[in-house]
């Protein structure tokens, strides 16, 4: 059962249903009819299809429990589905050892846990893939670790215990650890947690950057929807195990289907409204349309 549901003149070729099952460079993600429980008996995810188009921002939605990270998870080889298949770009993610998974893909988890080292010596694991074992960092390799801690604004933490660190602070050094990793596909589960509001905007800025100047292939989980429909190019949306709707941005919008996962109306900002205030909407990006959310009434 196919039940990702993907339209628009703008799919990518990799999420067509003709074209699922053949390998495809266009696709960094796909999922193929891939079932998942937690416990024996009681399935989670059943026959679930989906794709992540490469070389966009896409954004995975839902309610909590819905199976965000579920999918992420599994893409990143932490589970194992029970049927189906889950390939990353190309290959199948359970067949790759993670020094291969490693090259391919950068994963920023959700985790509580905070290891007793420095922000740079983080950062600086984010290197380990490109080593040889036991091998230690090399003048590329430090230079993409500063790099990436000048990118996510850590550069002066660099010699801070992380425990020190506030979880702001602590979220952009796993951010940099992600960046230091270099690869083509970043996947980041819940990035602007503990972030305030103007960290929010600076790191989906640095998304936009990695995708437009970079090349590199985003997705992300998020439960703010406000940045999640200002920044990206695709939409995932999740509901109890499934993938209710996929596609661009807009389209998914106007589906309805992120609304009705959350029981709100979604309300884009009208260009008038920045011309009213004087801004030069035209000049603005296309992704600094806001968003208005109504909760619905129950
Ligand atoms: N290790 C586990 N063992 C059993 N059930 C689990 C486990 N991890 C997650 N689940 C369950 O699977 C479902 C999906 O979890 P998942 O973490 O993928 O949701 P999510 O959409 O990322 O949620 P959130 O928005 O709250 O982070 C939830 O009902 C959760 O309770």
């Amino acid at each position: 059962m196919t039940e990702c549901v993907i339209r628009g003149e703008r799919t990518p070729s990799c999420a067509r249903p003709a074209d699922v099952g053949a390998r495809s460079p266009e696709c960094a993600i796909r999922y193929e009819g891939v079932s998942f429980s937690y416990k024996p008996g009681v399935p989670f995810m059943e026959g679930l299809s989906a794709a992540i188009p490469a070389g966009a921002v896409t954004s995975i939605v839902g309610p909590n429990g819905c199976g965000k990270s579920t999918l992420v998870k599994l893409a990143a080889g932490l589970l194992r589905p029970v049927a189906g298949r889950v390939e990353v770009a190309g290959h199948d993610t359970g067949e790759l050892a993670s020094r291969e998974r490693a090259h391919l893909m950068a994963v920023l988890a959700q985790s509580s846990r905070v290891p007793p080292m420095t922000v740079e010596a983080l950062v600086a694991c984010g290197r380990h893939p490109h080593l040889a074992w036991g091998g230690r960092l090399g003048p590329d390799d430090r230079a993409a670790v500063e790099a990436a801690m000048e990118r996510a604004g850590v550069a002066r933490f660099r010699s801070h215990d992380l425990r020190q660190l506030s979880g702001g602070e602590r979220q952009r050094a796993h951010v940099a650890r992600t960046l230091a990793q270099d690869t083509d596909l970043i996947v980041l589960d819940e990035p602007t947690t503990y972030l305030d509001i103007s960290a929010c905007h600076d790191l989906m800025a640095l998304v936009r950057d990695l995708n437009r100047r970079e090349g590199k292939t985003v997705a992300m989980v998020i439960h703010d929807l406000d940045l999640a429909l200002r920044y990206s190019d695709y939409l995932v949306v999740m509901q109890k195990g499934r993938v209710v709707d996929a596609g661009p941005t807009d389209e998914v919008l106007a589906s309805g289907a992120v609304g009705d996962a959350f029981s709100m109306d979604i309300c884009p900002h009208d260009r008038p409204r920045f011309a009213e205030r004087g801004e030069d909407f035209e000049g603005r990006a296309e992704t600094e349309r806001g968003y208005v959310l109504y909760p619905r009434r129950r």
